[in-house]
C-alpha cells in the first residue's frame, strides 16, 4: 500500500458527506507518513466531492463541515467550497429538479407549499400499483432483505439456494472441517444464503477488481449458474453476471479465453467470520431488487420505488427521492411529509463554510507551477470528447491553461471555420477537423464524432513554434 500510494499527487474523495472526522484524520496521517511530509495530507492535493445535505457518516460521528470543539478541524482550515450550479440528472424535468432543491434544504419545522405538495402527491403510489421490475429503496437493511426475498420468490419459482460453505478449524488436528449448515451471518459478512436463478437482480458486495469496475455496489443480473459435480455432490462453482454497466468487467471479459458471452464470472471468496475459528466460502453477492438509501447515494435511475416508512435521519429521504431522472419515474410509498427534512446542523455549517471560485483555485497538480518547471516548454494532450461542450471546462482548468501547446483531440468539430466559441485567450488556434483529415476518404469524413482532429493552440507570448497541425 505504501509503495502504491507513494506517487499519489491528487486524492479525490467522493461522497464526502459520509466521511467521519476520524477517517479523514487517519487518511491525513497516513499520507503524512507515506510522503514523509508534515504538511496536511503529506502535501498532496485533495479534492473532496459531495453534498453535506446528503447522508452523514454512519453512527454518531458528525460530518466534516460541522465544527466540534474537541476535534481537529481540518475541513475549515484547509478546504474551500465550490458550488456546482447546473443540475444534470433531472435536466429534462426542471420542475422536479427545483422541487428536489427545496426538499434538500427543507427543515423539520417547515412545511411544503401547496404546489410542492401537489407535485409530490403525483408520485405517491399504492404499494400494490408499484412496478415490480424497478429498484426499491428503503431506509433499513431489514426492509431490503424482506423485499428481496419476497420478490425472488414471486418472480422466480425455480430459484436455488446457494448456501455458504462454512468450515471450522479442529482445535486438535488443525484441519478445517465443513459444517453441516452455514452459521447465521452478521452484518457485513458474506451472506448465509443466496436465492439464485437466472434473471435475478444482484449486487456485488466486495471490491473484486476496482480498475475493472467490479466493486462493492456493482449491479447486474445472474445470467448463468455454472455447477460442478464432485464425489456425487453437485455444487455451484461460478456465477455468470450480466452487469448493468457495459463498461464494467471489460478486462475480465478480454481475459476469458474462448468466452462467447458478455458475462463476467464470479467465484466464491473465503473470509473469516466473527464467530471464532469459522471460515466462510461464499459468492460476494446479495439480491438487489431493493437497496438502502445509503447504497443508492450517487446512483442515477430512470425509475424507482421509494418507501419513506422507516426513514430515520435527515437527508435520507432527499437522497432516495433524488435518484430518478424524472418525477414520472418516481413512485413514493408510505408518504409522510415529516420524514422529509434536512439537517439543521448542516444548514448552519453551510453558512460559515469558506467558498472559492473555480478559476481562483490552485492547480491540483502543484508541481507543474513550481519554479524549475516555469522555463520548461510544456505540451499537454487532452481528449475532449467534444470541444464545444467542454470548452468552458478547458477555459477554467488551471493545469491545461499552463500549457504552451495544448493538443486537443476528439473535438467532434465539423466544417472548417474556427468559431469564436472555441477561442482561448492567449492562444492561437490551429484546427484540423474531421472532414479535413479525411479528404481522401469521404466515407470516413462523413462519420460523426470520433478522432481525426487535432486542435493545437500556442500562447502568443511564447517563443515561436512552427505550427504542426497534421492529423493522425
Ligand atoms: N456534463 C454532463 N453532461 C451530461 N450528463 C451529465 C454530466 N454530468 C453528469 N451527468 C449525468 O448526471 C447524472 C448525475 O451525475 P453525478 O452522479 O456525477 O452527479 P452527482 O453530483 O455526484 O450527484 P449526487 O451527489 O446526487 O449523486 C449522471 O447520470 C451523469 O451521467
Amino acid at each position: 500500500m505504501r509503495a502504491t500510494l507513494s506517487n499519489v499527487e491528487i486524492l479525490i474523495i467522493d461522497e464526502v458527506s459520509m466521511v467521519s472526522k476520524r477517517l479523514f484524520a487517519y487518511v491525513n496521517w497516513r499520507f503524512q507518513q507515506i510522503k514523509g511530509n508534515k504538511k496536511p495530507f503529506g502535501g498532496i492535493s485533495v479534492l473532496a466531492v459531495g453534498d453535506f445535505y446528503q447522508l452523514r457518516p454512519v453512527g454518531k460521528a458528525k460530518p466534516l463541515c460541522v465544527y466540534e470543539e474537541d476535534e481537529e478541524d481540518f475541513w475549515k482550515e484547509h478546504f474551500k467550497m465550490i458550488t456546482l450550479t447546473e443540475i444534470m440528472r433531472q435536466k429534462e424535468d426542471l420542475a422536479f429538479a427545483h422541487l428536489l432543491n427545496r426538499i434538500r434544504v427543507k427543515q423539520k419545522t417547515e412545511s411544503f407549499s401547496e404546489s410542492d405538495k401537489t407535485l409530490l402527491a403525483s408520485a405517491v403510489t399504492e404499494s400494490k400499483d408499484c412496478p415490480t421490475d424497478v429498484i426499491y429503496i428503503f431506509a433499513t437493511n431489514k426492509e431490503v432483505d424482506c423485499h428481496n426475498s419476497k420478490t425472488v420468490r414471486a418472480l422466480h419459482k425455480d430459484f436455488v439456494n446457494i448456501d455458504a460453505e462454512d468450515y471450522l478449524q479442529d482445535s486438535r488436528t488443525g484441519k478445517m472441517k465443513k459444517l453441516g449448515a452455514p452459521t447465521k451471518s452478521k452484518k457485513g459478512e458474506l451472506v448465509q444464503t443466496i436465492e439464485a436463478a437466472e434473471g435475478v437482480r444482484v449486487m456485488v458486495t466486495r471490491n473484486i477488481d476496482v480498475e475493472d469496475g467490479i466493486v462493492n455496489g456493482t449491479f447486474g443480473k445472474i445470467a448463468k449458474i455454472v455447477t460442478e459435480t464432485k464425489a456425487g455432490e453437485t455444487r455451484v462453482q461460478k456465477l455468470g453476471l450480466q452487469l448493468d454497466n457495459p463498461k464494467a468487467g471489460q478486462k475480465q471479459r478480454q481475459n476469458q479465453q474462448g468466452a462467447s458471452d458478455s458475462l463476467i464470472y464470479i467465484e466464491r471468496l473465503e473470509e473469516s467470520l466473527s464467530k471464532k475459528g469459522v471460515v466462510r466460502r461464499q459468492f460476494p453477492l446479495k439480491l438487489a431488487f431493493a437497496c438502502t438509501s445509503h447504497k443508492v447515494q450517487g446512483m442515477t435511475l430512470q425509475s424507482a420505488v421509494v418507501s419513506l416508512k422507516r426513514i430515520f435521519e435527515p437527508g435520507m429521504a432527499y437522497v432516495a427521492l433524488s435518484r430518478t431522472t424524472s418525477l414520472g419515474g418516481l413512485h413514493i410509498t408510505d408518504f409522510a411529509e415529516n420524514k422529509i427534512y434536512a439537517d439543521s446542523e448542516i444548514a448552519a455549517a453551510m453558512q460559515t463554510i469558506t467558498t472559492a471560485s473555480l478559476s481562483g483555485v490552485m492547480p491540483l497538480l502543484k508541481h507543474v507551477c513550481e519554479t524549475d518547471l516555469v522555463e520548461m516548454f510544456k505540451i499537454v494532450h487532452h481528449n475532449t470528447e467534444g470541444l464545444i461542450t467542454h470548452i468552458n471546462d478547458i477555459k477554467c482548468h488551471p493545469e491545461l491553461r499552463l500549457a504552451d501547446v495544448l493538443c486537443l483531440t476528439e473535438t467532434h468539430l465539423s466544417g472548417s471555420i474556427v468559431t469564436d466559441s472555441i477561442a482561448l485567450e492567449g492562444y492561437r488556434v490551429f484546427l484540423r477537423n474531421r472532414h479535413l483529415c479525411y479528404m481522401r476518404f469521404p466515407e470516413l469524413a462523413k462519420k460523426e464524432g470520433g478522432g481525426g482532429c487535432n486542435l493545437l493552440q500556442i500562447p502568443c507570448s511564447r517563443r515561436s513554434v512552427s505550427a504542426y497541425t497534421k492529423c493522425h
